[in-house]
């Protein structure tokens, strides 16, 4: 591990050639401490290699210097391939700063260790999205969940403040940068959701059978009065009736409204239970939710409109709208952005949770870049043994509308306190694996809990199995996907992915790879669900990232022409000397220029 390396004895300026001497010096690959992928080298060296050289040790391996706060100090990544690097060819070899090209090709380092390990067949193709909290918001622990195969961070705007999740993001944006991951922000607005108040500083509090609480829309210094709860909502009092229940946090604890007085609710509790603090509350009436004047409450509030522009000037890649009911206001949200975010497009993803979204459901898909089923909020708007068949519905339909979709709450909820899984959650993960959506998410199993690392591994390994499971058993659906096309231009490029999806699962393809400028050939594909990884290639950082939540795609940053044999030569060696591919493997290319299918074997 070459933290030896040593700059040559006072050699002056350029041309920057640095003899090392320490015959020890290796470029270790293996090293057990430090997965391969992000080995970094630190390297002693003079000022006068410029920041953003090219690095190469004796023609054998080629680093990429990165951003070091230490100026005394180089730090560069490995950017060839690293079985050439095994070890350093000699002990007095050279080390050569050349002014900087950008790398010819960017890929996630986590996804490309995965690649070289396992084989492009046995890649993960359920994306994975983790929200980021206490327990996951320094840049270690971010960087353990990157590892792990987090393919985007989630930030929760209901918790913590701008502050907060300003130095988060920063830190996602030093791991991709510094280090080579690709991991992309989605931003989830708070909405105007009905909760608790903060229980004046405590960290919990205990409701016991038949005991009468107030809930009161009055603001209380702390210390609150006793069974007292502070209710964020004005109309509160207003809304509910006497026999309603009340219900804490979808259930956890219940009771049943005896009096209303002015702004204070007596409630009797029915169902004992821990009140959190800003614990969710949603009240039933004649068994189904009360939709009176909370039902006029705004999906995005102002606080939620200051979160956008703070998310817009942040460049998050997803904006999560919480609680959505129409079609109207993600429509509103998109053109706000459109019109704020000078072409760094920021995809819009509608959170389904409320019981008023199941009527619009299709409006709004249509309308939104993905959609989220919000298990959590959504088990408390509608009784819990609806929410499995809504599930299988909304994935459905986010497919055949070629939108990405998140099954999000309670996958693993037990993991939050223990460091195994139980068999149900196990049973929930496989399902919607088995569903094939495009992602899953951590909620407390990774914002708060104690094992997020762990969590994550279950995630990625039931993904793994069951995806192997799928191919192996064959459980090829019939391909009877809708037309989505717009435009004549577009249902031949919808054709074309549906037969290369075809060809790939036939003809047993290592990969697909497509060649695409805006993202949207790569989904059509990735919608086909092939057998195959499908590498996606895109001119855009932007656009890689947002690809990120979508099934079954690898995207790649390549500059790339409209000349596809020149596309095809260059990636094929690009790939092949990082160990990504090797010759002989069978590929099928597209691409959205040329609108053309070509399978080849790679020389
Ligand atoms: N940014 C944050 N700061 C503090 N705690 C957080 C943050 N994000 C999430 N959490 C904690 O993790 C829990 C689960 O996260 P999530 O499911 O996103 O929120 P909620 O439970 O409010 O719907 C939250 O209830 C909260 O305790
Ligand atoms: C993902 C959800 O939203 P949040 O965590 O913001 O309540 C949910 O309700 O399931
Ligand atoms: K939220
Ligand atoms: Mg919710």
């Amino acid at each position: 591990h070459p933290r030896n390396l040593r700059p040559p004895p006072a050699r002056a300026k350029a041309p920057a050639k640095f003899t090392h001497y320490s015959p020890q010096a290796r470029i270790s690959t293996a090293d057990a401490a430090m997965p391969a992928a992000h080995s970094l080298l630190h390297l002693a060296a003079p000022k006068s290699v410029a920041p953003t050289s090219t690095l190469s040790l004796a023609g054998a391996a080629h680093l990429r210097l990165l951003p070091s706060r230490r100026p005394q100090r180089l730090v560069a990544s490995c950017s060839s391939a690293h079985p050439d690097l095994a070890a350093f060819p000699n002990p007095n070899g050279l080390l050569v700063a050349e002014p900087a090209a950008a790398a010819p090709i960017d890929i996630d380092v986590a996804t490309e260790a995965e690649l070289r390990e396992n084989g492009s067949r046995s890649t993960r193709r359920t994306k994975l999205v983790c929200t980021v909290g206490p327990a996951t918001c320094g840049p270690s622990e971010l960087e353990a969940l990157a590892v792990g195969g987090m393919n985007v961070a989630r930030l929760n705007m209901c918790h913590g403040d701008r502050e907060w999740h300003q130095k988060v993001i920063s830190s996602v944006r030093m791991l991709n940068e510094e280090k080579g991951y690709a991991v992309a922000v989605m931003m989830d607005t708070e909405g105007s959701e009905i909760h608790m108040g903060d229980l004046g500083g405590a960290p919990a509090a205990k409701a016991e059978d038949g005991e009468i609480w107030t809930f009161s829309v009055r603001s209380f210094e702390a210390p609150l009065p006793e069974l007292t709860v502070h209710v964020n909502y004005e109309g509160f009092a207003e809304d509910v009736r006497v026999g309603d229940d009340l219900l804490v946090d979808g259930g956890m604890a219940r009771f049943e409204v005896v009096e209303k007085l002015g702004p204070d609710v007596k409630c009797r509790c029915t169902d004992p239970g821990l009140l959190l603090p800003r614990a969710n509350l949603t009240f039933w009436r004649d068994g189904s939710v009360v939709r009176a004047k909370n039902a006029m409450l705004p999906t995005i509030t102002s606080k939620d409109w200051l979160d956008i522009d703070f998310g817009i000037a942040e460049g998050v890649d997803f904006i999560a709208v919480s609680f959505v009911k129409s079609a109207e206001v993600i429509n509103h949200l998109k053109s706000y952005i459109a019109a704020r975010s000078r072409g760094s497009d920021i995809a819009v993803i509608a959170k389904i949770e409320s019981i008023d979204s199941l009527t619009n459901l299709e409006e709004i898909i249509r309308a939104s870049d993905g959609a989220m089923v919000a298990r959590g909020d959504l088990g408390a708007q509608i009784p819990l043994e609806q929410v499995p068949s809504i599930q299988q519905k909304i994935v459905k339909l986010c497919r055949q509308l070629n939108k990405p979709v998140i099954v999000a709450s309670q996958l693993l909820e037990s993991m939050i306190e223990y460091p195994i899984p139980t068999r149900a959650e196990v049973a929930d993960v496989s399902e919607a694996v088995h569903q094939r959506a495009d992602a899953l998410m951590l909620s407390g199993e990774s914002a708060m809990g104690r094992y997020p690392d762990k969590a994550l591994i279950v995630l990625s390994s039931v993904s793994l199995r069951i995806e192997r499971w799928w191919r192996e058993e064959k459980h090829h659906e019939p391909l009877e996907l809708e037309d989505v096309s717009s435009s004549f231009s577009d249902k031949i490029s919808e054709e074309i992915c549906i037969s290369a999806a075809k060809m790939a699962n036939k003809l047993e393809v290592d990969a697909v790879f497509v060649y695409t400028k805006g993202g949207h050939m790569a989904s059509l594909l990735s919608r086909c669900r092939p057998d195959c990884p499908i590498f996606a290639f895109t001119n855009s950082t932007s656009v890689r990232r947002r690809l990120n939540l979508q099934w079954g795609l690898i995207p790649f940053r390549l500059t790339f022409s409209d000349d596809m044999e020149s596309n095809l030569n260059r990636t094929f060696s690009l790939l092949k000397a990082r160990g990504m591919i090797k010759s002989g493997d069978l590929v099928i290319a597209l691409s959205d220029m040329l609108q053309s299918i070509q399978v080849m074997n790679v020389p």
